[in-house]
C-alpha cells in the first residue's frame, strides 16, 4: 500500500473544494507545430489549482505535446500558456513543477535511492540541505511504496516499479504542479488504485495535478477533464457535467458523442472555461479574479514572485558548483556500477602502449617519438567515445529532458560530465605514463608530470568533443561513426606520421587549426627539453582553450525545449 502518513483530513476520493479555486494553468489559442504539422490547434482551457485535471484522448491526439508545453520542454509553442502565473518554460517555474514523462526517465544504472539523491541535489544543492534532502528522498520513496526496493538498481525493477521511481523523482521538493504523462500505464489494478489515491492525497494537500491517460475509465477519478482529439479540444468540465451535457452514461460515451457531433463542441472551443459551467470559476470568484490578474497585470515574459511553498524553494538556475559536483558524483556512481567499462578505460591504453613498445622493439627511438604522442592521443579517443555515448544515453533515456526542466544550469551539467571524466582521465593517463616510463623505458628529457599534464588536457579535449558531438547524433551508432570523422583527420595531420613543416600548404593550414597538432607538439617539447619551454606553454594553452571552447559550444547546443 502507498504511504499516507502525511494525508490531511479530506477523503482521498472526495469532491474538490466548494469555492472555485485559482488557476494553475491558463491556455488561450495554444498552438504547437511539430515537424511542420500542427499538432495542437488553438487550444483554450484552464486547470484549477489543487485539483486533478485529466487530459484524455486517443493515442496520437497530442497529450504528450500538451504536457511538454506545460512543463516548458516543448519548442514552437504559440499563443498564451500561463503556468502558475508565469509563461510556460519560465526559469522560475522549474523548481515548482514536477514532470513525469511517459517513459520512466531515471538512471537504470543507479539504485532507486541514488536516483532520488541526485535529483534532490539538483533541486536543493549544497551540504547545508543534506538532512532535508535525505528526508525528502525517504518520503518520496515511501509515497510510491518502494521502500523495500530503495537499494535496488532501477534497471533491475519491473516497468511499473520504474514508473514509480520516475514519479518519486517528480514528488521531490513538493512541487505545486505535477504534470504526469500516462502515469498508470502498465500498472496492475491494485497499484493503479493506490496511485490514484496518492494523487487525491496530493491534491488535498494543495498540489495541482495534470494527468494524461488514454484509458477513459480513469476519467471518473479526476475532478475535471480536458477531452482532446486530433490536437483540438473536444470539451472540458467535470465528468458529471460532460456526461449530463451529452446524456451519456460514461465519459467514454460522452467522448464518442462529442467526437461525432461538432455542434456539441462549439460551446467550449473558443477558449477558457465558460462562466457558470460546472467546475468553472464564477466571474466574481477568487479564481476568476486571479486569472484576470495573471493574464493582464503582468508585463510579457515577466514572472510574478512565487507564493506558497515555492517561495522557500531555490529558484536559481545560474552556474552552481554544488550542482556541478552532484552531477560529477552521479556520473562516477553510474560508472561504479559498471566495473567492466572502468577496467577497459584504464587498461586498454596501457595494453596499446605496451603493444606499441614491442612493435618497435628493434627501434626504441621510434617508440620514444610515437609513444609519447600516443600517451595523449589514447585518452582523447577513449574519453571522446565514452562521453559521447554517455550523453547520448542521457538524451535517449529522457533524463536529459527531465534535467533541463529542473533548475540545473547547462554549464552545471556539462561541467559535471567534464569533471567526472576528467578525473577518470587523470587516472588513465597516470597509469599509461607510469607504465611507459617505468616499465617500457620511454625516454623523455622533460618531467613525466608535464607529459601527464598534456595527456590530461588531451583527455579533457576528448571529453569536450564527445559532449559537443553527441548533440548531433541521433543514436549510439551515429555517435560511434563520428569518432573517425572527428578524430582521424586530426590524427593524420598532427605531425605523428609526417612532419607538419613538410606538408602541403593547405594541409599545413588545416593542421594549424586542429588542437591535436598542438597536443603532439607539446609532447614533443617535453621529450626534447628538460624544462617547460615557451613553445610548450603555448601548446598547452591552445589545447586548454580549445577544450574550454568546445565545452562552451557543447553547453550552447543543449536545448531546454525540443521539437
Ligand atoms: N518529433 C515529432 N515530429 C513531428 N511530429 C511529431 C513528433 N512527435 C510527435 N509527433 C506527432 O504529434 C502528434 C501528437 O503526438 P503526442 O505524442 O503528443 O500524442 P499522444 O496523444 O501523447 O499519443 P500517445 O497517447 O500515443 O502517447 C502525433 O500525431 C505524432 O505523430
Amino acid at each position: 500500500m502507498m504511504n499516507y502518513a502525511r494525508d490531511r483530513a479530506r477523503d482521498p476520493a472526495g469532491d474538490p473544494p466548494e469555492t472555485a479555486p485559482a488557476l494553475a494553468v491558463h491556455a488561450h489559442g495554444l498552438t504547437v507545430v511539430r515537424g511542420g504539422r500542427t499538432v495542437l490547434d488553438s487550444l483554450g482551457f484552464d486547470v484549477p489549482q489543487g485539483q486533478i485535471t485529466g487530459l484524455l484522448g486517443p493515442s496520437g491526439c497530442g497529450k504528450t505535446t500538451l504536457m511538454r508545453a506545460v512543463a516548458g520542454t516543448q519548442a514552437k509553442v504559440a499563443g498564451t500558456l500561463d503556468v502558475l502565473g508565469a509563461p510556460a518554460g519560465h526559469p522560475r517555474l522549474r523548481p515548482r513543477i514536477g514532470y513525469v514523462t511517459q517513459a520512466p526517465s531515471v538512471y537504470d544504472d543507479l539504485t532507486v535511492r541514488q536516483n532520488l539523491d541526485y535529483f534532490a541535489a539538483v533541486l536543493q544543492p549544497g551540504p547545508a540541505a543534506r538532512a532535508e534532502r535525505r528526508a525528502a528522498v525517504t518520503r518520496a520513496i515511501e509515497d510510491v511504496d518502494l521502500t523495500d526496493h530503495a537499494d535496488a538498481l532501477a534497471g533491475h525493477l519491473s516497468g511499473g516499479q520504474r514508473s514509480r521511481v520516475s514519479l518519486a523523482v517528480a514528488l521531490l521538493g513538493d512541487p505545486e504542479l505535477l504534470v504526469l504523462d500516462e502515469p498508470t500505464v502498465g500498472l496492475d489494478p491494485v497499484l493503479r488504485r493506490d496511485l490514484w489515491n496518492l494523487f487525491h492525497t496530493l491534491a488535498a494537500r494543495g498540489t495541482t495535478l495534470l494527468v494524461s491517460s488514454h484509458v477513459m475509465d480513469e476519467a471518473d477519478r479526476c475532478h475535471r477533464l480536458l477531452l482532446l482529439r486530433d490536437g483540438r479540444l473536444l470539451a472540458e468540465g467535470t465528468p458529471e457535467s460532460l456526461r449530463a451535457r451529452t446524456h451519456s452514461a460514461t465519459v467514454e460515451e460522452a467522448f464518442l458523442h462529442l467526437a461525432a457531433d461538432p455542434r456539441a463542441q462549439e460551446a467550449t472551443e473558443a477558449g477558457a472555461v465558460p462562466t457558470g459551467a460546472p467546475g468553472a470559476p464564477a466571474a466574481d470568484a477568487p479564481g476568476a479574479r486571479e486569472r484576470t490578474a495573471v493574464t493582464t497585470a503582468r508585463p510579457h515574459g515577466a514572472a510574478p514572485p512565487p507564493s506558497g511553498p515555492a517561495a522557500s524553494r531555490p529558484s536559481a538556475t545560474g552556474p552552481s558548483a554544488a550542482r556541478t559536483a552532484a552531477t560529477a558524483a552521479r556520473v562516477l556512481r553510474q560508472l561504479r556500477h559498471d566495473p567492466r567499462t572502468i577496467a577497459l578505460m584504464l587498461l586498454v591504453p596501457c595494453a596499446m602502449i605496451a603493444l606499441l613498445r614491442y612493435v618497435f622493439d628493434a627501434s626504441p627511438r621510434t617508440f620514444d617519438g610515437i609513444g609519447a604522442s600516443l600517451l595523449g592521443i589514447f585518452p582523447m579517443i577513449t574519453m571522446f567515445l565514452v562521453t559521447s555515448i554517455a550523453t547520448l544515453r542521457e538524451r535517449t533515456s529522457g533524463t536529459l529532458e527531465r534535467l533541463l526542466a529542473l533548475p540545473l544550469g547547462k554549464a552545471d551539467l556539462i561541467g559535471g560530465y567534464a569533471l567526472a571524466f576528467g578525473l577518470l582521465a587523470i587516472v588513465q593517463s597516470a597509469l599509461a605514463t607510469a607504465l611507459s616510463i617505468g616499465l617500457l623505458g620511454l625516454d623523455v628529457t622533460g618531467s613525466p608530470w608535464l607529459l601527464l599534464l598534456v595527456a590530461v588536457l588531451d583527455a579533457l579535449l576528448g571529453t569536450a568533443l564527445g559532449l559537443f558531438v553527441s548533440a548531433f547524433a541521433a543514436s549510439e551508432f551515429q555517435a560511434v561513426q563520428f569518432m573517425p570523422a572527428v578524430l582521424m583527420p586530426q590524427l593524420l595531420l598532427c605531425g605523428l606520421f609526417t612532419a607538419r613543416d613538410t606538408m602541403q600548404p593547405a594541409l599545413k593550414a588545416l593542421s594549424d587549426v586542429l588542437p591535436m597538432s598542438y597536443a603532439v607538439d607539446g609532447m614533443d617539447q617535453v621529450r626534447h627539453h628538460a624544462d617547460a619551454t615557451p613553445a610548450f606553454v603555448h601548446d598547452t594553452l591552445i589545447v586548454t582553450a580549445c577544450a574550454l571552447l568546445v565545452l562552451a559550444l557543447g553547453a550552447a547546443t543543449l536545448r531546454r525545449r525540443t521539437p
